[in-house]
């Protein structure tokens, strides 16, 4: 204890405090004080900011981190629309929505609501019949509305861990069905080569972030979950699909906002996986970082296309795993509960996702002046 007083106290500059949880095995690392203030009006202009100004405090998180950094004052807070912003951080940069943590923070922000360090815009609504609370989130793809079963004890109220959290994000459309590509010989990776395949289709559907869709059989894979892959032959699937797509915009087009348009990952599906309604997906997103969880936004991208494509009614749900929650009682409910149309014209879905999350521990981050690895490292597979 005398040591970890003596570094605390110490010539660190200023320490980050986060809280650190996990949504079905995915983490999430929220910066609760010690970062620096974000310049900009607007959340996009913020995360602008800590990219170009601050990106040395996110790269102290590893490779498979996720972290959740709490903005108060955004556009949508200052107006009213929302209770609080929020940026999402990963290996790579700055993603538009995140589903795993924003069901972690839905039990955070009910939990610490009268111990934040600022004040949440408004007071959070408390439902007294269904125990529930309701938060709105500002994050970078628009407004998500998170429901939090609550437990009131003693005129506190806080999150109840027996029960999923819920959210509805913005919403969801398919961007592009029946994308056909040729992948030559020479990028063909072991599985698709075994199976004679050379052609691979996939579906590009946005939920707060644009994913590739793609079946495992589409790839040369039997399945997901205990057909004896490894996750390196499912990276070198998806990393070759996203290679392939990225450099074509046209397939990820967003209705307003062209700073949202990007492929953000691969879903690899297994939609014979389980009962009716029940499947299995595995997302590399970012920097090929594999999401642990079912991916809430993946949910709300997949929700919209199996609607799409008539396998799934409004108000049916779904239960998506992941191959960590496979078998398990954790994986997420995805349910379409109402169609919206864009200002384009095109026709969107708002899915409502739910999922567990839990605390895992607490960190203080402090740093050295001297220390040329502050800002971390990355160690890939290039020696
Ligand atoms: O649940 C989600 O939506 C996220 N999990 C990691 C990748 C996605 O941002």
């Amino acid at each position: 204890m005398d040591v970890y007083k003596r570094i605390a106290a110490g010539p660190m500059g200023t320490e980050i405090h986060t809280i650190d949880m996990h949504t079905s095995g995915e983490p999430t690392r929220i910066v609760v004080s010690g970062y620096p203030d974000l310049q900009g009006r607007t959340l996009l202009q913020k995360r602008a900011y800590a990219k170009d100004h601050l990106d040395h405090l996110r790269t102290r998180g590893h490779a498979d981190m996720y972290g959740a950094l709490l903005v108060q004052a955004t556009e949508m807070t200052e107006a009213g629309q929302a209770d609080i912003g929020v940026l999402f951080m990963h290996n790579e940069g700055y993603s538009t929505m995140c589903g795993h943590a924003t069901i972690a923070l839905g039990r955070f922000l009910v939990d610490t609501q009268d111990k934040l360090l600022f004040p949440l815009r408004e007071h959070l609504g408390y439902d007294t019949e269904k125990h529930e609370t309701h938060l709105r989130l500002h994050a970078p793809c628009g407004l998500v509305r998170v429901t939090v079963p609550t437990i009131v004890q003693g005129g506190r109220a806080r999150s109840d861990e027996s029960r999923p959290v819920t959210f509805v994000s913005v919403p969801s459309f398919v961007s592009a069905r029946d994308v056909v590509m040729n992948i030559p010989e020479a990028d063909r990776w072991t599985a698709l080569r075994a199976k004679g395949q050379t052609r691979v289709c996939v579906d590009i559907a946005y939920g707060g972030a644009f994913y590739a869709i793609v079946e495992a059989k589409e790839l040369g894979f039997e399945g997901i979950v205990g057909f004896g892959y490894s996750l390196r032959d499912m990276d070198e699937a998806a990393a070759t699909v996203k290679r392939f797509l990225a450099t074509q915009r046209a397939l990820v087009r967003h209705p307003s906002e062209s700073d949202l348009e990007y492929l953000y990952g691969v879903i690899i599906t297994d939609e014979n996986y389980g009962h009716a309604r029940e499947s299995v997906g595995l997302c590399f997103f970012a920097d090929q970082e594999v999401d642990r969880s079912p991916t809430g936004s993946g949910v709300s991208a997949r929700v919209a296309l199996a609607v799409a494509t008539g396998r799934l009614a409004f108000g049916e749900t779904t239960v998506f795993h992941s191959p960590v929650s496979a078998g398990g009682d954790d994986g997420f409910t995805g349910t379409a509960v109402e169609e919206v149309v864009f200002a384009d014209g095109r026709r969107g879905i708002s899915v409502s996702v739910g999922g567990r999350a839990w605390y895992t521990g607490a960190h203080v981050f402090a740093g050295e002046g001297g220390d040329r690895r502050v800002a971390g490292f990355l160690l890939r597979d290039c020696l």
